[in-house]
This record gives structure tokens, C-alpha cells and sequence, in this order.
């Protein structure tokens, strides 16, 4: 029996790490009642800690109308967790194999119909839903980190997947206060890893050669492009680079030459040097800042771009 995403007032989340946290905050923020299920000893207090460092955040955004973060109960198996759940959300490691048991598993035990969303943030649904006994429930629904703050989910099914689940899943991630896009094929990366990926494995190829340290190519993207891309998207951001022509002078103008850079590089090798250099390049970035620390300015930094940027209203302009 599956309840109409309008009225859906009760969701799992299982496994509660960095997304699955995430998605606790965000669920218990929009006013939901919110179960989870973490198999790890010290999952309870983790999540607790996230919730509470994602709050104040949570309270500038706006809560829901009763929203509390004593809506949470953690349980202690996964069968508790989804047995009255209106929707599940799985947050579990990226390991195929674990995913394909999870899913499984939570399809046997989460009441006929509901739509149980996995946060993978690369592997295909086909994938993932060969052993599930119904299948047809199924979808991706990958966030970006953190769930709370960054409104993105792409849904899309796998090959067993029914139209009306990925149909389902949409409209309740936007009920829930998401911003989405319902892929109809399921493409390797989705949409945003993609883009990200390949901007990656550049950042990779640089450090490996010691052509640009992790603070540099940190620094390239937020004093230079990713100040754009708050507000438009890599496309029309280019299309303005082609003047009054638009896009087709962009094309006409930089085409040739981008073949180059198009074509060059394949995936950098991840040996140690190369682990090392990313670590001890991040760990000096940091410059003495912990992650919470860094949790809390990213937060911050997402809050007014979401404000600057009118997705969210103005502290000075209630409206
Ligand atoms: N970290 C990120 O930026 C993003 C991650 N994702 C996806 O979210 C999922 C979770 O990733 P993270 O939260 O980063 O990992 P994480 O390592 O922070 O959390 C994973 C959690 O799953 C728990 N777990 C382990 N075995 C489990 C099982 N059999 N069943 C249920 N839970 C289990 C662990 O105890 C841990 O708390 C992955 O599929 C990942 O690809 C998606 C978007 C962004
Ligand atoms: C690092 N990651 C590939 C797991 C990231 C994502 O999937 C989305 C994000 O938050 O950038």
C-alpha cells in the first residue's frame, strides 16, 4: 500500500553516515517522523552529534510546523526500522554487493509497495535490484552532501524498476523540499557526479604532476568559475563567453582548440604518492580548521549562496 507522497509522514533511513545523517536532519526538519537503522556500535551517537550540528542550519532555513529532532528513534535491527515506513531512504557503503543484500533485505521487510530510494552515488539500479524479490519499487535517489542544505536529488529506475515508483519518488522528494531531476535512462554518474568526476580527474592529474598544489586548484574554482555556477550552469555560462553570438560563436571560436583538452588525459593513477599528496594537501588547506569546523563553514556558505542567489528568502525581507 503505497501513501500518497502528500501524505507520507513516516520514513526510514538505514545506514546513518555522512548522507544518511544528512537525510535524517533533512527528514526530521521538514516535519517528518524519521527511523533509522545503523549497524555500527556508535551509530546512535554519531547521528545524534550530526543532527545537533546540522540544526542551526536546519533553523535558519526554516523548520517545518513541528518539526523536532526528538521525532528520531533509532532502532536496533532493520526490520524495525521500516516495518510502518512510508518511504525508505538506504545510505549504506558504496559496495555493489552490500547494496544488491541491503536492498534485498529491505524489500523484504518494508511494507508491500512503498518505495525504498538508495543514495548511490554511482552505481546503476539495474544493477543493484537483481535479487530483490520486488524490484519494481526500487530507484536511485542520489543526494549531494549535505542532504540538509543542497536541495539536488536525481531519481531514476533500473531496467525493473516501474515507471510509477520513479514517478512516486520525484514528486515526494519535492514534497519534502528537494529541488529534482527524474533521469528517464540511467546514465554512469547520473548527471552532477559526472560533471564532477571529470573535473576531479583533472584536479587528480594536476597534483600528480605537481602542476597545481590542492590549495591552488581549490582556490581556481571558488574565486573563479564556482562563483558562476551558483546561479548558471556550466552552458549558459559558456554561452555568454561567446558575446552577443552566444553559444554557436562560442562553439565556432573555442571548439578546435578544446579538442585537446577534450581528448588528453584518461583516469589518473590513484598510487600512494598521489593519495598522499591529496591528503597532506587537504590536511594543509585545512590550515588548522577540523572538519566541524569546516562542516559548520560550508553550512554557513551554502546558506547565504541559497539566500544571495533568491532560493531562499533574505533575513532582512521575510517574506
Ligand atoms: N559522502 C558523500 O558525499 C555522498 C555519498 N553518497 C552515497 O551515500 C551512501 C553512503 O555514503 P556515506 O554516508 O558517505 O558513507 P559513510 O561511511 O559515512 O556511512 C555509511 C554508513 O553505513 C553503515 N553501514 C555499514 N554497513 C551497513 C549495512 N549493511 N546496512 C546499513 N548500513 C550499513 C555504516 O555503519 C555507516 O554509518 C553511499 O552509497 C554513497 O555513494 C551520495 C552522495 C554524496
Ligand atoms: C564523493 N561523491 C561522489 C560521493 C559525491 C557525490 O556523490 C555527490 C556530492 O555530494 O558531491
Amino acid at each position: 500500500m503505497r501513501t500518497a507522497p502528500e501524505n507520507v509522514r513516516r520514513v526510514a533511513c538505514v545506514g546513518a553516515g555522512v548522507i544518511g545523517g544528512g537525510w535524517v536532519a533533512h527528514f526530521l526538519a521538514r516535519g517528518y517522523d524519521v527511523t533509522a537503522w545503523d549497524p555500527a556500535p556508535d551509530a546512535e551517537q554519531k547521528l545524534r552529534r550530526l543532527v545537533d550540528a546540522a540544526w542551526p542550519a536546519l533553523t535558519q532555513l526554516g523548520l517545518a510546523e513541528g518539526a523536532s529532532a526528538d521525532r528520531l528513534t533509532v532502532v536496533a535491527t532493520l526490520e524495525e526500522a521500516v516495518v510502518d515506513a512510508e518511504f525508505v531512504q538506504e545510505s549504506a557503503p558504496e559496495k555493489l554487493e552490500l547494496k544488491r543484500d541491503l536492498l534485498t533485505r529491505l524489500d523484504a521487510a518494508a511494507p508491500a509497495g512503498v518505495v525504498i530510494a538508495s543514495s548511490t552515488s554511482g552505481y546503476p539500479m539495474t544493477d543493484m535490484q537483481t535479487t530483490a524479490a520486488d524490484p519494481s519499487r526500487l530507484v536511485v535517489g542520489h543526494p549531494f552532501n549535505p542532504p540538509y542544505l543542497i536541495p539536488l536529488v536525481e531519481v531514476v529506475g533500473g531496467e525493473r524498476t516501474a515507471e510509477d515508483a520513479v514517478t512516486w519518488a520525484s514528486r515526494f522528494y519535492e514534497v519534502a523540499g528537494k529541488s529534482v531531476i527524474t533521469m528517464n535512462r540511467e546514465v554512469p554518474g547520473f548527471i552532477a557526479n559526472r560533471l564532477q568526476e571529470a573535473l576531479w580527474r583533472e584536479a587528480l592529474h594536476m597534483v600528480a604532476n605537481g602542476e597545481a598544489t590542492v590549495k591552488e586548484i581549490d582556490d581556481s574554482i571558488t574565486e573563479g568559475p564556482g562563483l558562476r555556477w551558483a546561479f548558471m550552469g556550466p552552458m549558459l555560462t559558456f554561452a555568454l563567453a561567446g558575446g552577443e553570438g552566444g553559444m554557436a560563436h562560442m562553439l565556432d571560436h573555442f571548439g578546435p582548440s578544446l579538442k585537446s583538452p577534450w581528448t588528453r588525459l584518461e583516469a589518473p593513477e590513484l598510487d600512494k604518492a598521489l593519495y598522499d599528496a591529496v591528503v597532506e594537501g587537504c590536511d594543509e588547506a585545512a590550515d588548522g580548521r577540523t572538519i566541524a569546523d569546516l562542516v559548520a563553514e560550508r553550512d554557513r556558505g551554502v546558506i547565504d549562496v541559497l539566500r544571495a542567489t533568491g532560493r531562499l528568502p533574505r533575513q532582512e525581507d521575510p517574506r
